[in-house]
């Protein structure tokens, strides 16, 4: 096998604007490999860090420590290696930085070179990233929850709640889900228009209109389904992520929007009332704020048998909280993002711990985004069965949507469509 002989690094743009770290590593044969970190808005205190300038320049967002962090620092040590030992080059970069959250080097630097060497290593094989990282399989086709209306930090409108996805899980194929999914978008959007209602979009390319709350984004979801013709709960089902450390202050959540504060008693019955009256909805993410471990308790022995209860911000795909999680019982699942963590290894290492311990595992995309598709691969190669990756529009979110269609068409008869099968809770079951 070959060894790297090269690895570079500059700032790119990424879909807010904003720049980004992207790396590339070379290897002898001349070959060449290239990714890009994505960047989060309403990122949980926890994660690894995401080293930016503070310089004024791009209003302080540059990363241009990043980029010379990976030319200077990191590209020495792993310099000469195979790039197939994926686990000893991010052990080299984790001792190098030296720091429990990756804050000397940054996360962005570092995972932008872990994941262009697993490219690297797969091209060398003349496999595909996603064979490469599963090895044996099985791989799976993951069910997508598409966020289709935006609230919270990723949109200028009224919304407490951060996202409301439609997830397509009675579909036959991934390919037969996304076209639901994306019907469901436009006949929602003329659902909107019809309702005089704001149709510009959010980060993540959902639309963002002002909403009296969560029950009226619901009710205008479960018309768009029913005027596709499709079931609610059957065909199509729906989740949330709150994103409730935005909402946390001083043991309150605060819906602004709603114009409600609730304690975390009053929020576990707010979300078991919107389950009663919305019973599609399958999958709640982040109901709670990071640090309420009580609230977080509560809300799982409530909710936790019925639908998906799934930490972000919590578990910041750390093995560590996730550990803590599992031990006090709180959420099904864990939401999956590898710039939280910084490295592909440790990333891997999260989703085996989770799947061990009857947690499901999402493979997430950040709201900052860049038209690097490995989420996907990461998806297929893993078998979790789930991956958010917002709307159906917008390059930053489409080409993962597209990368995931070609791998169906990879895998022919093989490519496995999960469903609902890999959602926790009674209501996945029936
Ligand atoms: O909260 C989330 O789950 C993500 C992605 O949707 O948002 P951000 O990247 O802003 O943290
Ligand atoms: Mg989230």
């Amino acid at each position: 096998m070959g060894h790297i002989v090269g690895v570079n690094a500059r700032e790119i743009l990424d879909s807010r604007g904003n720049p980004t770290v992207e790396a590339e590593v070379w290897l002898d044969s001349g070959l060449m490999a290239r990714a890009a970190v994505p960047s989060g808005a309403s990122t949980g205190k926890h994660e690894a860090v995401e080293l930016r300038d503070g310089d004024g320049r791009y209003g302080g967002k540059g990363v241009r420590r990043a980029v010379v962090n990976v030319k200077e620092k990191i590209a020495p040590e792993i310099i000469g290696i195979d790039p197939g030992e994926q686990a000893l080059i991010d052990n080299i970069m984790i001792e190098l930085d030296g720091t429990p959250n990756k804050s000397n080097l940054g996360a962005n630097a570092i995972l932008a070179v872990s994941m262009a060497v697993a490219r690297l290593a797969a091209m060398e094989r003349e496999l595909p990233l996603w064979r490469y990282i599963g090895g044996l399989g099985p791989f799976l086709l993951p069910t997508p929850m598409m966020n289709v209306i935006n609230g919270g930090a990723h949109a200028d409108n009224n919304l407490d709640v951060q996202e409301f996805m439609i997830v397509p899980h009675g579909a036959e194929s991934f390919g037969e889900a996304l076209r639901m999914g994306t019907e469901v978008y436009h006949s929602l959007k003329k659902l909107l228009k019809n309702k005089g209602k704001n149709t510009s979009v959010g980060d993540e390319g959902g639309f963002a209109p002002d909403l009296a709350g969560a029950e009226e984004a619901l009710e205008v979801l479960v018309e768009a389904i029913a005027g596709c013709g499709y079931k609610p709960g059957e065909d199509i089902s729906l989740a949330l992520d709150v994103a409730a450390s935005e909402l946390y202050d001083d043991g309150l959540y605060r819906f602004k929007g709603e114009g409600k504060d609730y304690n975390p008693e009053q929020l576990v019955e707010y979300y078991l009332k919107l389950c009663r009256n919305y019973p599609f909805v399958v999958s709640i993410e982040d109901g709670m704020a990071e640090d309420d471990f009580e609230g977080w308790k509560m809300l799982t022995q409530a909710l936790g048998g019925e639908i998906q209860l799934v930490g972000d911000d919590i578990f910041v795909t750390n093995p560590k909280r996730l550990a803590v999680g599992i031990e006090e019982g709180m959420a099904n699942a864990v939401l999956v993002k590898l710039n939280q963590i910084g490295t592909l290894t440790e990333t891997l290492e999260v989703i085996d711990m989770a799947v061990r311990n009857s947690y499901s595992a999402i493979i997430s995309h950040r709201s900052g985004e860049t038209d690097d598709p490995f989420i996907s691969d990461l998806s297929v190669s893993v078998g979790v069965g789930q991956i958010k990756t917002g709307a159906p529009a917008r390059v930053d979110r489409v080409a993962k949507y597209n990368q995931l269609l070609r791998i169906a068409e990879d895998l022919g008869d093989l490519a496995l469509f999960a469903g609902l099968k890999t959602f926790r809770g009674r209501k996945a079951e029936r």
